[in-house]
């Protein structure tokens, strides 16, 4: 079931919690709501479930016009980060109750109902479970459970706010491979909200970024790598370092730091240069097109590669800097904790202040021709 949502708003009292926006998902496609706390994306989906009224626009489902039709009557599974499983029904009964609270022209009869029942259990693959009560339960398999309650009425739309948000963290991966798996499987169209970035780029086949009830991207989790249009989406999916780029006529300076970007009118004014963490190197030296010079703070191994995080000595930056690196770089150079070192920027994003949109991406070394190759 397709889902088009078009100049959607919702005020809370004085509160715009919704800009105007639209969005068009595509039949069985899984959507991922991702941003920051507050930035309407629950509310987003209460719209859509038809738990919430928007203050203007319409909602679509396939060709049919939704926007006034009751939650009941819209055929959406939902399941919440809390499980809100019933503690006094058995896990078969919890699941039953979906079939039940149906429109009485569709219920199954009984028969049908425990038959479905079991189905549904076999998918989420907890039939073992049926007798037992929710208190008896993993949080997983509870929000296993959940879902299948939510399956029950075979919902072509199926809605999740932050399903996985109480689980730790290992139980959670295990959960979005079987819940990426179950939705290929049975082709239900998926809105899921969560403010945790490797969830929504791992399970989602376009990320809708939101900030500030307005939609900031949304693009498939490649693009939005390759390709944030913001600073906003940029730091929201972090493993980023800030570089402030004041130009002096000759090159971005801040405090004793220096950045000499090609020679192009775009590039020379003040913004920010964001460099991601696996794409800046660290020498004992500066060299004449980068010289930030930064304290080690800390080397951390992380499996296959080494953390090493910089205090910046002589400029200014909000947070630490760190450079992703192999071991085998790491041991090449003998760095340790407390030496000073130069950091080098191999690829650049620039956003030039008061210019919107994508930024402009810089490769280092962009050398003159004939000039000399020199350490970077
Ligand atoms: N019923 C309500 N009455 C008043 N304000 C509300 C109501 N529901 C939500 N809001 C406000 O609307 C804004 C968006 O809320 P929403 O729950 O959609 O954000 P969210 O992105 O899902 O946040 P979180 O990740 O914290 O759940 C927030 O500022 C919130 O306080």
């Amino acid at each position: 079931m397709s889902i088009r949502l078009d100049n959607i708003s919702k005020q809370f009292g004085k509160f715009e919690a919704l800009s105007p926006l639209s969005l068009d998902i595509n039949n069985g496609e899984m959507i991922g709501l991702l941003g920051p706390s507050g930035s309407g994306k629950t509310t987003l989906l209460r719209i859509i479930a038809g738990l919430e009224n928007a203050n203007t626009g319409t909602i679509h489902f396939g060709d049919h016009d939704v926007t006034n039709v009751h939650v009941r009557e819209r055929r959406v599974g939902f399941v919440f980060q809390n499980y809100a499983l019933f503690r006094h029904m058995t896990v078969a009964d919890n699941v039953a109750f979906g079939l039940q609270v149906m429109e009485r022209a569709l219920r199954p009869s009984p028969a049908e109902m425990s038959k479905r029942v079991k189905q549904l259990l076999e998918i989420v693959q907890l039939g073992h479970l049926a007798a037992r009560y929710p208190e008896q339960l993993s949080g997983g398999q509870k929000q296993r459970i959940a879902l299948a309650r939510a399956l029950a009425t075979k919902p072509e739309v199926l809605l999740l706010d932050e399903p996985f948000g109480a689980l730790d963290a290992k139980v959670r991966k295990d959960l979005r491979r079987w819940l990426r798996n179950l939705h290929d499987e049975l082709g239900f169209t998926s809105v899921f909200v969560t403010h945790d970035q490797d969830e929504a780029l791992e399970l989602s086949d376009r990320v809708v970024v939101m900030s500030n009830g307005k939609i900031e991207q949304v693009d498939s989790p490649v693009e939005l790598y390759a390709h944030p249009n913001s600073r906003f989406v940029f730091d929201f999916f972090g493993n980023v370092n800030q570089f402030k780029a004041n130009w002096n006529n000759k090159h971005w300076q801040n405090g004793n730091a220096f950045i000499l970007p090609p020679v192009a009118e775009a590039t020379q004014k003040n913004g920010y240069l964001y460099v991601r963490s696996h794409e800046l190197s660290l020498s004992k030296k500066a060299n004449s097109q980068a010289s930030l010079p930064c304290k080690v703070v800390a080397i951390n191994p992380v499996g296959a590669e080494v953390r090493v995080e910089l205090s910046p000595i002589g400029w200014d930056t909000t947070e630490l800097w760190e450079a992703k690196l192999t071991h085998q770089v790491l041991n090449e150079q003998s760095f340790s904790r407390g030496d000073e070192v130069y950091a080098t920027p191999q690829v650049g994003y620039f956003f030039a202040d008061g210019v919107r949109g994508e930024p402009i991406i810089l490769r280092w070394p962009f050398l003159a021709p004939g000039h000399l190759m020199f350490d970077i």
